[in-house]
């Protein structure tokens, strides 16, 4: 078919200003956008040419990059999304540069060389930047392009024109050839790739499951939640939740683990929380309330620093909390540590004595305390306007963590959300996390006994005053084995005496925490059988 006529008549709508010369550079032609109307005609129909050519759909891009605003340009992209071959480059620079009586001479001239068949198809995809003159400049372009059937995609980023050009000519395998195909490819990719905001959630069967369901819907896409003994068939507590996982050191029936990945359980009532993981050995990692504390403490003394305010910060624990995590706060943070009786109403009332209290049982119950004063500070921060950047940051910062708190007592949901949301701004994986540290191999055991009142504690129940010898039978046992505490208490919620030990290996903790609990047994009237060793 001839093009003569076409091309003529439309190039006359798009004249070419006589004399003008311009290059394709190095991302096209590039202007001031007044003097490049015919070369977008021009470059509409080369890209049909192009199109033939390769028997594929070509780009072209009208935008002057980071140009000021009365600049425009405009570029060709290849099959593949690539930048148009050199070659084309200079076809490019010679229709350009022709005169209006030229221009069908110079057109010819690229149909000959590149043998192209006139006859085939050509397809064209056309964008735009949001600069003033890309309207009537793409316009011109499409007049180019003509009745070859271009497709113009409108307001489009570079790339994403790049992208649908290449997912077209690959029939779809790079993706779809849309915005909508774009945002959605990205997206997915990028779900995936942070899976990190992925978290199992043990429900234990219990009220925290159904009320995570609920609150699942505000999370969306912030927090993706799997959540598992959710309360639709299994029973509460039963081989799951966080006194479970806790207690047994192991996971919970009903949850699926996959290596890495992070999980936490709730208890009955959702006042308490502990994370684990497996790790590629399969071997089972527990962070309880401890690692809880640490890392909250790490993140609040960070923020207070990055916010240059002096407030006093102390962590309160009990008898059970592991002792390599009361010497990490103490030795390695700096942090005052204070340990109170077992029971929540005794590290709350405690916590209250610092600026910020951190507080947590080993269980996983616990949260934080600002003082009344220590929150004005940090919102009078927050709002001045005389600080820097970095320090007003951490202000707001810590105004969101106090929010995102609940200071009236432990809470699973919202110590779950603070700490993901500590994991996420630090960077850390549960992996790093329990690297802070690592815990001293522990055991609990439950004892017997006609009447547990006939154990009496001191020194935040870590020494008993009575039986008389029941303290002096523990300090020579605790002596036997290495880096070793043990101390034991009447439960207050259960009709036992509560025996906790620790050492440098799991056979020894095992072990002593066996032989106090003989001991308990001798000396504070046990019932039923003698305590048997642990298999
Ligand atoms: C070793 C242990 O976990 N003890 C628990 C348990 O108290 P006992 O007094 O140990 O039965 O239940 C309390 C209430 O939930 C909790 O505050 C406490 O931490
Ligand atoms: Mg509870």
């Amino acid at each position: 078919p001839d093009v003569g006529a076409p091309v003529l008549k439309q190039s006359g709508l798009h004249p070419k200003p006589a004399g003008l010369v311009l290059q394709y550079g190095t991302a096209g032609f590039r202007t001031n956008a007044k003097k490049l109307d015919h070369i977008m005609f021009r470059m509409g129909l080369l890209a049909t040419l192009r199109s033939r050519k390769t028997k594929a759909t070509i780009g072209v891009m009208v935008t002057a990059s980071h140009n000021p605003e009365e600049d425009n340009g405009v570029k060709l992209i290849d099959p593949m999304g690539e930048m148009v071959t050199p070659t084309w480059e200079g076809y490019a620079t010679q229709l350009a540069n022709a005169e209006q009586e030229d221009l069908l001479t110079a057109l010819k001239d690229v149909i000959e060389k590149e043998a192209i068949d006139m006859s085939q198809e050509a397809d064209v995809f056309v964008g735009k930047d949001t600069r003033s003159s890309s309207a009537s400049l793409s316009q011109a372009v499409m007049d180019g392009v003509s009745a070859l059937g271009g497709h113009n995609y409108g307001l489009v980023t570079t790339p994403q024109l790049h992208y649908m050009v290449c997912c077209q000519n690959t029939k779809g395998k790079y993706g779809d050839a849309t915005v909508e195909g774009y945002y959605s490819k990205l997206y997915q990719a990028f779900i995936q790739l942070t899976k990190s905001k992925h978290l199992s959630v043990d429900g234990a069967n219990g009220i925290g499951a159904l009320k995570v369901r609920e609150m699942e819907a505000h999370l969306k896409k912030e927090l993706q939640i799997s959540l598992f003994n959710d309360g639709s068939k299994g029973k509460l507590n039963h081989q799951c939740g966080a006194d479970f996982v806790k207690v047994q050191q192991k996971p919970p029936t009903g949850v699926e683990m996959n290596p890495g990945e992070r999980c936490c359980s709730f208890d009955g009532d959702a006042d308490r929380i502990v994370y684990y993981f497996i790790d590629s050995e399969g071997q089972f990692h527990l962070l309880d309330g401890d690692k809880i504390a640490t890392l909250i403490s790490t993140f609040l003394k960070e923020l207070l620093t990055q916010a240059g305010v002096d407030l006093k910060m102390g962590a309160v624990q009990t008898a059970y909390a592991n002792g390599s995590s009361t010497r990490y706060l103490e030795d390695t943070m700096q942090v005052i540590v204070r340990c109170t009786k077992t029971g929540v109403k005794h590290l709350h009332h405690a916590a209250q004595e610092f600026d910020i209290g951190v507080y947590f049982e080993a269980n996983g119950h616990g949260t934080v305390l600002f003082s009344k004063a220590a929150e004005e500070i940090i919102q009078h921060l927050a709002e001045d306007a005389n600080i820097n950047d970095e320090r007003k940051r951490a202000a707001r910062m810590l105004q969101n963590t106090i929010n995102v708190i609940n200071q009236t007592v432990g809470d699973a949901i919202a110590d779950m959300l603070l700490i993901e949301a500590i994991l996420a701004i630090k960077g850390m994986t549960i992996q790093q996390w329990d690297s802070i540290y690592s815990d001293l191999p522990n055991r609990q055991l439950k004892v017997k006994v006609a009447d547990r009142r006939v154990i009496d504690t001191a020194d935040a129940e870590r020494r008993a005053v009575s039986p008389a010898g029941l303290q002096d039978a523990i300090d020579s046992l605790v002596k036997k084995y290495r880096k070793a505490r043990s101390f034991v208490r009447p439960s207050g919620t259960e009709d036992v005496v509560r025996v906790y030990a620790e050492a440098e290996t799991q056979e020894s903790a095992d072990d002593l925490a066996h032989k106090v609990s003989l001991a308990v047994y001798r000396l504070a009237g046990g019932v039923g059988g003698e305590p048997k060793q642990l298999l």
